[in-house]
């Protein structure tokens, strides 16, 4: 809430609010977007109060690096309802409190479940779950126009509950559209401005309804890990293996719950063990981080392509090139595709999955250009606005050309790793996404994969160029209306085996 200001700095700009609610009800379905056009009219960086918590918006390249380059300041998640009655109280890794647990929970997520042995160990696993969907692609009936929408998801949540549980977990159709929707409902409600976060007192009505569905989503979700745990213990003693051994030993991974399990007895520098306790929680932000956010920027990199046909010509003419038509994409061949990559970083500019990050908590008062960031605010990046600032991208700012990438482009050698602060969709500074080295992976595999076996047909009538590209808000965007397609197999029979 407010704190008692002590500092003579001025706030920064922004829009007037009404008495209590503040400026809450102005930010519309798409607050990004809203938060985007206001910073035209009030520069970079604004002040909103939401309620009685002061809000602090970055909408620009040059402020997110003045204030995320040196973060110390900015590393705690704000509490909420959600977080509360979701996010197990804080006890996961997304929304820990900044200190020692969340060191020793990153340090297991840097040194053993994303470590670049951990990603090679488990390319197997990636390579066959996306390569049954080719497969499946391949033999859909002639004519027949196919769901992509709905096969990404399906296909991304399988490949990742392999690498994370070592199995699939959602089965077919039914059971993994409800997965899918228990995670876009936890993100939507993890992400939808509540008012009983901003006005005190008002908790007990709970206005908008939400604390009832997120009880009852929590409930839904933790017991599907239980299911998750329980089942990968059974298959432990099944096989007779130990943990370690399930876990490839100290070398291997084989699934990265195996990974935690073993990584119970270690104690870290600051004398943190990891417990049991902590398992569920990451588990579920592995689940709920993971899915939406890779499937949804795999759908965004194959519809910019359909809606460019010279560039979708050029990705397939560097695939042919690099991986030839007589066999499937493979993980190694992705630093070989430096095209590729430059459309997989404008879709992400264009389309970043998480539009405005993920709030952080002010801890100290500072000055940034004369203003002061109050302790107590929270900060939203607006990692959207980001990918239009026109400082950042002054060339032809709105339109999707990769080469702004390529050697000799202005944005050349630009990469999404949260040192160049025009392109952070995984975000920045020390809470940058623990996740993004499977994240990447995930992403360039799966729309590599799919952009080299298929030619895409559009429904007749279809124009590329006004295809839907509408988006719904939640913590992850997503387009409204499904990607639907007739894949038309372009490589060797052979390779689709
Ligand atoms: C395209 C894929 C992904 C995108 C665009 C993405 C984006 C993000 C963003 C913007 C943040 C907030 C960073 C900040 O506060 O500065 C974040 C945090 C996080 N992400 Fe990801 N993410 C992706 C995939 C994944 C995957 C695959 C996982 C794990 C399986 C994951 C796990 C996490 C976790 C645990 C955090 C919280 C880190 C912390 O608070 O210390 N993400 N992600």
């Amino acid at each position: 809430l407010r704190a008692h200001r002590t500092s003579k700095l001025p706030l920064p700009p922004g829009p007037k609010g009404s008495p209590i609610v503040g400026n809450l009800l102005q930010l519309g379905p798409k607050p990004h977007q809203t938060l985007y056009n206001l910073s035209k009219a009030h520069g970079p960086l604004i002040h909103l109060r939401f309620g009685f918590v002061d809000m602090i918006v970055v909408n620009s390249a040059a402020t997110a690096a003045k204030i995320l380059r040196n973060d110390a300041n900015v590393c705690s998640r704000p509490t909420s309802t959600s977080v509360k009655h979701i996010a197990y109280n804080h006890q996961d890794l997304i929304f820990a409190h900044y200190g020692a647990r969340w060191r020793m929970l990153r340090k297991i997520c840097a040194l053993q479940l994303f470590s670049p042995k951990a990603m090679e160990d488990l390319a197997p696993v990636r390579a066959d779950e996306v390569g049954r969907f080719v497969r499946e692609l391949a033999a859909a009936e002639e004519e027949k126009f196919v769901n992509l929408s709905d096969g990404i998801s399906a296909c991304a949540a399988d490949a990742l509950s392999r690498v994370v549980v070592g199995r699939r977990v959602f089965g077919d159709g039914e059971e993994s559209r409800g997965f899918k929707e228990m995670v876009v409902e936890m993100m939507n409600l993890s992400t939808a401005f509540n008012i009983n976060d901003f006005v005190p007192g008002l908790g007990w009505l709970d206005l908008q309804g939400l604390v009832g569905k997120m009880k009852k989503l929590h409930r839904k979700f933790d017991e599907f890990l239980d299911r998750v745990i329980e089942d990968h213990q059974v298959r432990l003693t099944d096989t007779g293996k130990t943990t370690a051994s399930a876990s490839g030993g100290r070398g291997r991974h084989n699934d990265l719950l195996s990974v935690l399990i073993e990584a119970k007895e270690d104690a870290n520098s600051d004398g943190m063990v990891l417990t049991d306790a902590d398992i569920k929680p990451l588990l579920q932000n592995m689940f709920a981080a993971g899915t939406d956010t890779s499937s949804n920027t795999i759908e965004f990199v194959i519809a910019e392509l359909l809606r460019h046909p010279d560039l979708l010509a050029r990705a397939q003419q560097e695939l042919d090139n690099v991986v030839g038509r007589r066999r499937l994409v493979a993980e190694t061949d992705l630093p070989n595709l430096p095209f590729f990559q430059a459309v997989i970083k404008e879709t992400f500019r264009h389309h970043p999955a998480a539009p405005l990050s993920l709030p952080r908590i002010i801890s100290q008062d500072f000055e940034i250009d004369g203003y002061l960031i109050p302790k107590g605010a929270t900060l939203l990046v607006n990692i959207w606005a980001i990918g239009r600032d026109p400082m950042a991208w002054p060339d032809e700012t709105l339109a999707f050309r990769p080469d702004r990438f390529l050697p000799g482009g202005r944005h050349e050698g630009i990469d999404v790793k949260g040192n160049d602060f025009e392109l952070i969709p995984f975000g920045g500074g020390r809470r940058i996404c623990a996740g993004m080295n499977l994240g990447m992976r995930m992403v360039q595999f799966m729309a590599a994969t799919l952009v080299h076996s298929f030619d895409w047909k559009l429904p007749e009538g279809q124009l590329p160029e006004k295809l839907d590209m509408d988006l719904s808000f939640g913590l992850t965007l997503h387009r409204t209306t499904p990607l639907m397609v007739r894949p038309v197999p372009r490589l060797d029979p052979k390779a689709y085996l």
